[in-house]
This record gives C-alpha cells, structure tokens and sequence, in this order.
C-alpha cells in the first residue's frame, strides 16, 4: 500500500476564535498503480484531503502513513526524504503552478537540483526525456510556460511531478482549467503514465464521471467526510448513497438529472446526524439525529456506504430534475 489515513481530521481557525472542522474522520487508502477517484462539490474537502496527505498541511487529527511510514507529523528533513521524493502534486492551474521566469527545462530541473540528484548535464537529459514522455518535443525545453496553450502547460506541469520518480501523484482538478477536447487527451496521459511507470494516483475532480472512467475506486466526499468508497464501476453505475446518485445523474439527459436541493451547509454549523439530511430527497427522521457510519455493503467486496437507508434513492427515481448540466466532455474521446 502507497498511502493510507486514518479518521484523518483537518481543522482551520477562522474568525471568532473558532475553528472550521474540514476534514472529519477520513480513511482512504490507496494500493501501488491505482487510482483513487475523489469526488465531490465544491467545499467537500477535496483539496484539503490531497494538501494534508502531501503534508502540505498538518493534520489536526488521525493519521497519514506513506509507503507504511508514518508522516503524520514528520519534520521536514524526514518530510523531504520520504514524501517529496516519493508523491507529487498535479494542481488545478498549471500557469499559476509553473513559474512564469523560468525555462521549462530549468523547471523541470529544480526538483532534481534541490534533492541534488545527477550533474547538470544529466538533469537536462532526464527534462528533455521527460519532455518527450509527456507527449512534448524536447525542443520546447527552452521556451517558458506562457509560450504554450493550457494543454502543453498541464503536461509540463505533469512532468515537473514525475521528474523524482514518485511513486504517488495527487491531481486535484487538472483537467478543470482545460477546454474540453484537451481534458480528453490530459486524461488519457494520465493513464498511459500509469500504465508505463505503475504511477499510483489520487485524482481529485468535482466530476464524477469523468473520475469513473480512470479510477478503480472512487470515494465519495460530502461535507468533510466520506460518504460512500468502493469500487468504480459500482460507485458510479449502482451508487448506494443518495448524495452520489445525485452526482451520478449529471450527465444523463436533463430531463433524468437531479439535484440536490439547496446550497452545501456551511462547515461552522454542520447540520446534526447525517450531514447530507436537509438536501436528501429520501431522508427519514433518523436521519436528523443520528450520523450514519460508513458500513460495508454485503453484496460487492469494498463498497461501503454512509446511509442509514443505502440505494432506497435509485437513478430512475425522477425526483427533481437538475438546473442546467455541466458542460460534457466528450467520453467517447476518451479512451
Ligand atoms: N486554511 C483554511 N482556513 C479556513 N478554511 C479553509 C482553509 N482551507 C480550506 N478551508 C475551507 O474548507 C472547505 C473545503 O475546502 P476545499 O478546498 O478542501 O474543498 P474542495 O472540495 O476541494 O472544493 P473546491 O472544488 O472548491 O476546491 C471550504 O469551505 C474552505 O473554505
């Protein structure tokens, strides 16, 4: 196993002296040239899930174990030694993630340089190499990230993550920023990657589909926790949890759609029992008193499911139809 947390929790201070409670109790693992799937919308925690497991941030509760070590609280000499060698960070916006003054091939060098890794020369060759693994032409190594679409400089920004070799990417949206014909081909090298290097991900999009089509699992987030975790095929086309029917129903035909009711509720007054209850169109008054635990379902190894009534809420429920869908990406080009 890559990566694992346990009951990881992440609380912030905010305003008042208060503090805003993100992550709560959170455990996902993630196996050797796998792919986790992370979705949910805006506000679930995502991001803060993929920053606290890249110790980009210390958790304020649980535990995060890498390659079986415990980095839960590592000091940044260890942190440099195991984590930042070993799993890298695609992020959302590769033209504020690339540094606009340097030279791709001098970005793509810095990590090597600061882990003094090879001569000089021998760091440009693995760039240039690196480079061409992505799908771009060496002789782009002396141009700088504003010289490229969006599309190049998310492969550049890709490359930068594989220059140490990890073992673990985490990708939290890094197709979001991009149009959609290019979303398609960003995807489909993130799978060639895995499939040559045996690169493990954590992929984090608000897009459950398009998580289906390149995870083996997926774990659903709402509100901080996770709501339902298994097996992609399972999550997405027999989703058990009301609030990932929901997701799941986004690209159907509109008139198929559903949406939750309402806005997410806010972090710094979570609503009692099962966070999902005010908008659940199947909620019961259990619901409002008692959270439910993630428990495993008997029918499907893996599958487990936060919901005191886990597939009572089915696709072809037709209960509200959704406001306007999300743009699609076109699957079929998609691999
Ligand atoms: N440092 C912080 N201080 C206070 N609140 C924070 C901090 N970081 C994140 N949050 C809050 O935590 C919540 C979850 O944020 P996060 O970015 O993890 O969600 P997300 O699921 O990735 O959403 P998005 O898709 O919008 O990025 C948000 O309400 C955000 O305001």
């Amino acid at each position: 196993m890559i990566l694992q947390t346990e009951n990881l929790e992440q609380s912030f201070p905010v305003s008042g002296g208060r503090r805003v409670q993100v992550l709560n109790g959170v455990s996902i693992s993630v196996n050797a040239g796998e792919t986790l799937g992370v979705v949910g919308e805006s506000g679930s925690g995502k991001t803060t899930l993929g920053r606290a497991v890249m110790r980009l941030s210390e958790p304020t509760g649980g535990r995060v174990f890498f390659e079986g070590r415990d980095v839960t609280h590592a000091n940044s000499a260890h942190l440099r030694r195991i984590l930042r060698r070993r799993a890298a960070m695609v992020f959302q916006n590769p033209s504020t993630s690339l540094n606009p003054f340097l030279k791709l091939v001098d970005a793509l060098t810095e990590p090597l340089a600061v882990h003094r890794i090879g001569s000089r020369s021998e760091r440009r060759q693995q760039a240039y190499d690196m480079l061409e693994r992505v799908g771009l032409d060496r002789a782009q190594a002396e141009r700088y990230p504003q010289e490229l679409s969006g599309g190049q400089r998310q492969r550049v920004g890709v490359a930068r993550a594989l220059m140490l070799n990890p073992a673990l990417v985490v990708a939290d949206e890094p197709t979001a920023s991009l149009d959609v014909s290019v979303q398609a081909q960003v995807v489909n090298l993130f799978q060639d990657l895995q499939r040559d290097l045996g690169l493990a991900y954590l992929f984090i999009s608000h897009d459950l589909a398009l998580v289906s089509h390149l995870s083996h699992r997926i774990a659903v987030m709402y509100l901080g926790r996770v709501v339902e975790i298994g097996p992609a095929a399972e999550v997405f086309d027999r989703p058990k949890h009301p609030y990932t029917v929901v997701l799941s129903s986004m690209r159907r035909p509109a008139g198929e759609q559903l949406t939750p009711g309402g806005d997410p509720p806010s972090l710094l007054s979570p609503p009692t029992g099962c966070a999902f209850h005010p908008r659940c169109p199947i909620a019961r008054p259990v619901c409002s008193t008692t959270a439910p635990e993630l428990t495993a379902l008997a029918e499907t190894k893996g599958h487990e499911v936060a919901c005191h009534f886990p597939g009572d809420l089915e696709l072809s429920g037709g209960l509200e139809t959704a406001v306007a869908p999300p743009p699609p990406i076109p699957l079929e080009a998609v691999r």
